[in-house]
C-alpha cells in the first residue's frame, strides 16, 4: 500500500469488551472478560500475557469471530467487528493454538484452499512463497499427515497468512514447540513485523515475551492489569540484586549498614536495592565499609516473571482463574 494516509493509526482498537459464557443446568454463566480495553498500535509487536483463564483466548476468539462479544465494542484495523465484520476479519490472520492439520491435504493444496476461502485470485496467491519462508518446500507435495508437529505448526502460519493480512495473531504458537523451531519461528515473525506487519502474540514464555514484544498487556482474571512498553514495564519493578562473592571465606553473613544481606551457594551473598534510591555504588561501599573484600560481583534485573508476579499476585486466589 502507498497510500499511508489510508492506514488506520491502530491495528485493534478493544472498548470495554465483555464476555459472560452462558451457563447450563450444570454449570453456572461464566464471566471471561470484564470490561476490557485494550489498544494495539500497527506496527507493533504485541504480547498478550496472564495466566490459564485470564481471558486471553476469549478475547482473540472475539476478534475472530468465533465467539460473540456480550459487550463493548472492537475494530479491527479501523473496521468494527458489529458494523463491518467481514472487512472486519480480512485483515486478520490468525494462528490458533491448537493444531489442526488437513490431512488429506498436500501443504500446498491446503494454502491453496485457504488462499480459495478467502477468495485470492489465482494469479495473487503466494503458496510456493510462503512454503519456502516456513522452510516448507520440501516437504510442498508431502501428505500432511507425514509432517511432524512442528511443521504442522509452520503449516498453519503459512495459512493464517495466504490472504496477506496486516495482522497476524498467535495464540500461545510455541506451546510444546523445540528450541530450534522457536527459534526459526520467531526470526519469521520479526521479519515479517519489520515489514510492517502488526503481531500479536499470548504466550506463557515470558521470557519470550520480554525479547520479543515491544508493548506488553497483562491479563488476569478477565481484566487488564498492566499495558506498557516493555521496558517501562519492566522498570515498574526497581529492584535490582547485587551478588557479591568476597574474597577469601566469610564465616557469617556481613551486616551491611542499610540492606538486607541473603546468603547465596559457594559463599556470595545477595544485597537487594532500589534503583530509585540507592545506587550499586552505595552498596558495594557499604560491603567494603563491612569490611569486606569483594572478589566478584554480578547484578541482576528483574524479568517479566517478577513484574507478572508483583501486578497478580494481590491476594490469595489471584492466580486462580476466574471463579464466578
Ligand atoms: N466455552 C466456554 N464456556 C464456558 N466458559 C468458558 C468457555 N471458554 C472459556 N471459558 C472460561 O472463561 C475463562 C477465560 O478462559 P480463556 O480460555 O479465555 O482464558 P485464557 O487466558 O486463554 O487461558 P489459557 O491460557 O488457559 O488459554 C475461564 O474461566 C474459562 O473457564
Amino acid at each position: 500500500m502507498t497510500d499511508t494516509q489510508a492506514l488506520p493509526i491502530n491495528a485493534i482498537e478493544v472498548r470495554g469488551l465483555e464476555k459472560t459464557y452462558a451457563g447450563s443446568k450444570k454449570s453456572p454463566p461464566k464471566t471471561a472478560l470484564r470490561g476490557v480495553d485494550l489498544v494495539i498500535p500497527r506496527g507493533s509487536m504485541f504480547g498478550l500475557l496472564g495466566p490459564n483463564g485470564a481471558g486471553k483466548s476469549t478475547l482473540i476468539n472475539i476478534l475472530a469471530g468465533i465467539v460473540n462479544k456480550t459487550g463493548g465494542t472492537a475494530a479491527i484495523w479501523g473496521r468494527d467487528i458489529d458494523e463491518r465484520p467481514r472487512d472486519a476479519r480480512a485483515a486478520l490472520g490468525v494462528v490458533p493454538q491448537e493444531i489442526v492439520a488437513d490431512v488429506f491435504f498436500t501443504p500446498r493444496e491446503a494454502l491453496e484452499v485457504q488462499a480459495g476461502f478467502y477468495g485470492v485470485p489465482a494469479n495473487e496467491r503466494r503458496s510456493d512463497e510462503l512454503l519456502a519462508a516456513l522452510g516448507l518446500s520440501d516437504k510442498a507435495n508431502a501428505y500432511v499427515r507425514a509432517l511432524s508437529g512442528g511443521m504442522k505448526r509452520r503449516l498453519m502460519v503459512a495459512k493464517a497468512l495466504v490472504h496477506n493480512p496486516p495482522i497476524l495473531i498467535l495464540d500461545e504458537p510455541t506451546a510444546g514447540v523445540d528450541v530450534e523451531l522457536r527459534r526459526q519461528l520467531w526470526e519469521y515473525v520479526r521479519k515479517i513485523n519489520a515489514e510492517g506487519v502488526t503481531i500479536l502474540l499470548t504466550t506463557h514464555y515470558l521470557e519470550e515475551a520480554q525479547e520479543l514484544c515491544d508493548t506488553i498487556a497483562i491479563m488476569n482474571r478477565g481484566e487488564v492489569v498492566a499495558c506498557e512498553p516493555t521496558p517501562q514495564l519492566l522498570r515498574r519493578l526497581d529492584t535490582r540484586n547485587v551478588v557479591v562473592t568476597p574474597e577469601g571465606e566469610l564465616t557469617t553473613l556481613p551486616t551491611v549498614k542499610g540492606f538486607d544481606v541473603v546468603a547465596r551457594p559457594n559463599g556470595a551473598f545477595a544485597i537487594s536495592y532500589k534503583k530509585g534510591q540507592s545506587s550499586v555504588e552505595q552498596v558495594l561501599a557499604a560491603v567494603r565499609a563491612a569490611g569486606v573484600t569483594i572478589a566478584d560481583i554480578t547484578t541482576e534485573d528483574p524479568d517479566l516473571e517478577d513484574v507478572f508476579l508483583a501486578l497478580t499476585y494481590n491476594d490469595a486466589n489471584a492466580l486462580d482463574p476466574i471463579k464466578d
